[in-house]
């Protein structure tokens, strides 16, 4: 679906992407991530043509971008960025759809649309100015005018900034359930840790110019348990490096054992150490 082959790009003497290779495939959600500065954005502002690579290739389906027209371009690739207005606030929620439908060339009394409006749980609202929308709401709504053009590949820029933890959940099930349903490939940058983590995706790391793909369990520390217990009447928890076998038999002597279970990593204390590795 998406390729990116060696891209370069530098800003005067910042070489920020310095041989950026990576792909997206249909119905699969790809986190960019990386810290500030690293580049995320210029990636992004790539694909979108805002910016042109000093050297490399982006391809949408095996065809270069800078080959399709631009409202052929825009018809297969939808972007939601954080900087940008997405929703007009004076319009009601049906108004936005309406307006975005027309720009579109889509008719917004289609069943998708009105699939979406329900799944979105924006019904009540969506006759009402969006001005009166909380910023999830507002989300929500940009979200679903992004995807009902039925984009091929959709660039999120942080979607769930500054969302309550319901909304953000809601945005989180909504992209596992509608991106694989949709066959669409999605490319998301956030710093929420909590979010990457619900998400089905891949991640990639975006360091020094280059991605590198992640992988949790590279990470994981595979011989650390956790062991509840009760002690004297109490419950307690010890955190114990060893093998499962090992464990379970110092314990059982001496205590009543309620659990031993694997002691996953967060998946922001591990990032944080591959952000910082060969620092
Ligand atoms: N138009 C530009 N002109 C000059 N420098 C730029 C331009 N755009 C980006 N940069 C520089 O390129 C680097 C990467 O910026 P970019 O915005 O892509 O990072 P990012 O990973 O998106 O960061 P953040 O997580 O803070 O949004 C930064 O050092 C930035 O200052």
């Amino acid at each position: 679906m998406l390729e990116i082959k060696g891209l370069k790009k530098s800003f005067k003497a910042k070489e920020v992407l310095k041989n950026l290779n990576f792909s997206i495939k249909e119905g699969e959600i790809v986190c960019l991530l990386g810290n500030n500065g690293a580049g995320k954005t210029t990636v992004i502002n790539c694909i979108l043509r805002m910016i042109q690579a000093d050297a490399g290739s982006i391809l949408l389906d095996g065809r270069d971008i800078f080959t399709y027209k631009n409202k052929e371009y825009f018809s297969e690739v939808n972007a939601l960025l954080e900087s940008s207005v997405n929703v007009y606030d004076y319009l009601t929620g049906w108004q936005n759809i309406e307006y975005f439908s027309g720009l579109l060339n889509i008719d917004s009394g289609n069943e998708k649309i009105k699939t979406y409006i329900s799944l979105f749980e924006l019904e009540e609202a969506i006759h009402e100015a969006v001005g009166t929308y909380s910023r999830g709401m507002r989300q929500k709504l940009a979200l679903l005018i992004a995807l009902m053009s039925s984009p091929k590949l959709l660039l999120l820029d942080e979607p769930t900034l500054g969302l309550d933890i319901q909304s953000k959940l809601s945005v989180i099930q909504i992209l596992n359930t509608i991106i694989k349903t949709e066959k669409i490939a999605v490319l998301l940058t956030s710093h929420q840790m909590d979010v990457v983590q619900k998400l089905q995706s891949r991640i990639l790391i975006l360091k020094d110019g280059v991605v590198h793909e992640f992988d949790k369990t590279d990470y994981e520390d595979k011989d650390l348990y956790m062991v509840s217990f009760i002690k004297d009447n109490v419950p307690e928890c010890d955190t114990v490096r060893g093998s499962f076998q090992d464990i379970y038999q110092s314990y059982y002597k001496k205590y009543e054992i309620l659990e031993i279970r694997k002691k996953e990593r967060d998946l922001e204390e591990i990032l944080l150490e591959v952000f910082h590795e060969n620092d």
